[in-house]
């Protein structure tokens, strides 16, 4: 010893009142020199704590502090060196037990002064604290006053103890925020976020904090490995020397070539893939061996493996996590102070207990830690600049790979537990995008809108059919499908179809593309998902073979092509008028030129004249109004009904006057105007025919013979023609009564109106 230690030590021997002041400032120096806790302490905090202190000179193997006990005294070690043993399972109803073996054992080693104190029943050895550091502040910082651990001379060790009063004026404030401190850093960083709380308090407790000057070494490189450190504040230089690297892990050496060793893993991902057999171990090992890093060797080896700077760590960095992380025995690194710098040091044994034991999470999460430092490290540096890292680097990549694999892997059916599903083929729920990105959201707005649609019908739909849930409006598919089922009867739904003049058909009518709505779903209810899928895409083929598969696809697509629906669906539109229809001029049509042949007596080259089909946008349309005018011939006995060979209309044969589909607005204009002057004349009648005549000044009319202010007769003589027919009086009287007849059906068509007959 030392001769200012021995005078420290006379100081402090004698009894507070005796040791003076100018004693206490000769000494006061070294203690600042020589523990960390003396030199982060104001000077009259330490002036107070050595002139009130006790001096307690221990023999190796003493228990100075036990666990489970009460505590009241705090140490800092003058000389010597202590062991800290914790029994991480001992609980107050076990601690009698365990105190009474534990005295057992110390009686014994007592009596026995050869005997070796058998520290195992105090634990497990956590630790040592060294001359110049402190210890037993827990429990006068803790409410509880429990101590946390059992300290034990390793050997013979002086030390200097406070009491609890000293203790709580001198430093209890600065040790209680000290470990406020390491309590937030431990709940503040990721990787102890899960961790349950004992567990936290044990990181805390562990956590010891040193405060580094520039230039102060944290770490050396081939040092060996003492867990890690977290630098809380302040800048660290890492510096490294490759080429150390082969010397301090040489089981690690020759290093794998990263090309081949990725080649390799690829064959073997196939061959696993293929259900072939693996390749043998020893195959891969030569193929390990075989050669080193590519560009390690020769000049370019000598060039990079030069040491350098690798970069600069600040706060919240991990300093040995490399080391701890890939199982080094030695740092690989030096890390020097660049300011003065606080770091937490969580040592070896604290680290194997409380995170390779407790919370291998942790770990996995220091992995990813150093994955990412060696990724960015990489991004910037040459592969073949740290040989080792770039090596450690590969491994981490493989084994990201590997658990990415394992996760997308499916689980074999085989391999399910007592009471599992195999849940891989079901539909993943509604974020699963199952016919690409939008579809099942546009599913949800789908549904919805049918939803409205189907309370929006249930709304319209009149009581009666509430029974057979078909609508008035329903289309003629829907109907002939709801025949066709048995829903209802065939003549009901002829009766809905006939009847129905104002039939919607918006399914058919929107489409030639793509149907967004159903009008109704008589007997299936509103469409399916697939159903919906089907409006987007079609119908899958395998349905379209089947007749009702077709029936509906071509309801649901609007109709592909020619058909029943094609011709039909057409006419059924919004306010469509059935008397005025094609189909009902062509049948009457006919019926005129059924009679007409009938008569037998027709005059060659007579015909039919055909009935002018209005447009419902023809603003010439005699509209109905209160009264009909009907002019009857003046000389009805020498009208000819059926006319001569019309010139100017493009009917020139009566066989070309036979009925047949005729076209909309295809219709001469003249015999239009004709039908006109006979059959009707409304309120505006005239103003229209005369429109009419203005809108149609055509060739075709300007070549007819000049027009008469006389109405046009129905049936014209044939200019060649100069004999005429002679109707006796029974025929006249036919003609009339068939005349009669037609303009009854006429009238009764625009029923609900009165209508005065002339
Ligand atoms: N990991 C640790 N857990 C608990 N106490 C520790 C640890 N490391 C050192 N010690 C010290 O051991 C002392 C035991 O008594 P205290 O609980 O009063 O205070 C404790 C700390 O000062």
């Amino acid at each position: 010893m030392s001769l200012l230690y021995d005078k420290v030590v006379n100081i402090i021997n004698k009894p507070p009142d005796k040791r003076l002041d100018a004693e206490i400032e000769q000494i006061l120096p070294w203690f600042r020199k020589r523990s960390d806790l003396f030199n982060s302490l104001h000077a009259d905090i330490v002036r107070d704590i050595v002139k009130n202190c006790r001096f307690e000179p221990i023999t190796k193997n003493q228990v100075i502090i036990r666990q489970m006990d009460k505590g009241d005294r705090f140490y800092i070690i003058l000389s010597g060196s202590v062991s800290i043993h914790i029994n991480t399972t001992l609980t107050e109803e076990e601690f009698e037990d365990v105190l009474k073996t534990q005295l057992d054992e110390e009686a014994h080693c007592r009596k026995d002064k050869d005997r070796v104190l058998d520290r195992n029943k105090y634990g497990i050895y956590v630790g040592k604290i060294d001359a110049g550091k402190s210890f037993g502040e827990l429990a006068l910082i803790n409410a509880d006053c429990v101590r946390n651990a059992t300290i034990i001379s390793d050997e013979p060790t002086d030390l200097l103890s406070v009491d609890r009063d000293l203790y709580n004026r001198s430093l209890r404030a600065f040790q209680a925020q000290e470990f406020a401190e390491r309590k937030d850093f431990v709940a503040g960083f990721g990787m102890f976020q899960n961790w349950i709380p004992r567990y936290k308090k044990m990181m805390a407790f562990s956590l010891k904090k040193k405060v580094l000057k520039f230039e102060d070494t944290i770490v050396k490189q081939g040092a060996p490995v003492d867990g890690i450190y977290f630098i809380i504040r302040g800048q660290v230089k890492i510096r490294v020397d490759p080429s150390q690297h082969s010397q301090q892990y040489s089981n690690l050496y020759p290093l794998g070539d990263i090309a081949e060793l990725e080649k390799e893993k690829a064959r073997q991902l196939l061959r696993k893939e293929m259900n072939l057999v693996s390749q043998r171990t020893s195959d891969r090992r030569s193929m390990y061996v075989r050669r080193a890093m590519p560009s390690t060797d020769g000049a370019v080896r000598k060039a990079n493996l030069k040491p350098f700077e690798l970069c600069l760590a600040g706060a919240i960095d991990v300093i040995g996590d490399l080391e701890v992380a890939m199982g080094l025995s030695s740092y690989s690194q030096t890390v020097v102070c660049m300011e003065e710098s606080t770091i937490y040091h969580l040592d070896q044994r604290n680290y194997d207990r409380l995170i390779e034991k407790r919370n291998p999470a942790a770990l996995e999460l220091l992995r990813d830690i150093v994955h990412t430092k060696l990724t960015l490290h990489f991004s910037r540096l040459p592969e073949d600049s740290i040989p080792l890292y770039r090596f450690f680097l590969y491994q981490l990549d493989e084994k990201e790979k590997d658990a990415r694999r394992t996760a997308m892997a499916p689980r074999s059916k085989t391999s399910l537990g007592h009471g599992e599903a195999n849940i891989d083929n079901l539909q993943k729920g509604p974020l699963v995008n199952m016919y690409g990105p939008g579809s099942v959201f546009y599913l949800i707005r789908k549904r919805a809108k049918e939803m409205e649609a189907r309370r929006k019908r249930r709304n319209i739909i009149p009581a009666a059919n509430f029974r057979t849930g078909i609508s008035h409006k329903a289309s003629p598919v829907t109907m002939a499908l709801a025949a066709t089922r048995g829903i209802i009867d065939t003549a009901t739904a002829a009766a809905v179809y006939n009847n129905n003049h104002a039939a919607t058909n918006q399914a058919h009518e929107r489409g030639r593309g793509v149907s967004h709505e159903h009008e109704d779903y008589p007997d299936h209810g509103p469409p399916s998902t697939t159903e919906s899928m089907m409006n987007l895409y079609g119908p899958p083929p395998h349905e379209t073979g089947s007749d009702q598969g077709l029936d509906e696809a071509d309801f649901i697509n609007g109709g592909g092509g020619a058909g029943w629906g094609e011709d039909y669906d057409d006419e059924f539109e919004e306010g469509y008028d059935w008397a005025s229809s094609d189909l009902a001029l062509s049948q009457l049509e006919a019926r005129m030129s059924q009679w007409h042949d009938s008569l037998g007596t027709t005059i060659k080259g007579t015909c039919v004249v055909p009935l002018h089909r209005y447009q419902v946008e023809d603003e010439n349309r005699p509209k109905p109004g209160n009264k009909v005018y009907v002019k009857l011939r003046s000389k009805p006995k020498n009208v000819s009904f059926f006319a001569f060979q019309n010139t100017h209309d493009e009917f020139s044969s009566s066989d070309e006057a036979a009925p047949k589909p005729s076209v909309q607005g295809s219709r001469s204009p003249i015999s239009s105007m004709r039908q006109l002057e006979i059959i009707t004349d409304t309120e505006k009648g005239n103003e229209a025919m005369s429109e009419v005549a203005d809108r149609y000044p055509l060739e075709s009319r300007s070549s007819q013979r000049p027009r008469s202010t006389k109405s046009e007769p129905l049936v014209h003589e044939p200019h060649k023609q100069r004999k005429r027919k002679q109707y006796t009086k029974e025929e006249y009287l036919a003609l009339k009564a068939e005349l009669r007849r037609r303009q009854k059906a006429w009238i009764s068509m625009l029923s609900g109106r009165s209508y005065t007959i002339m």
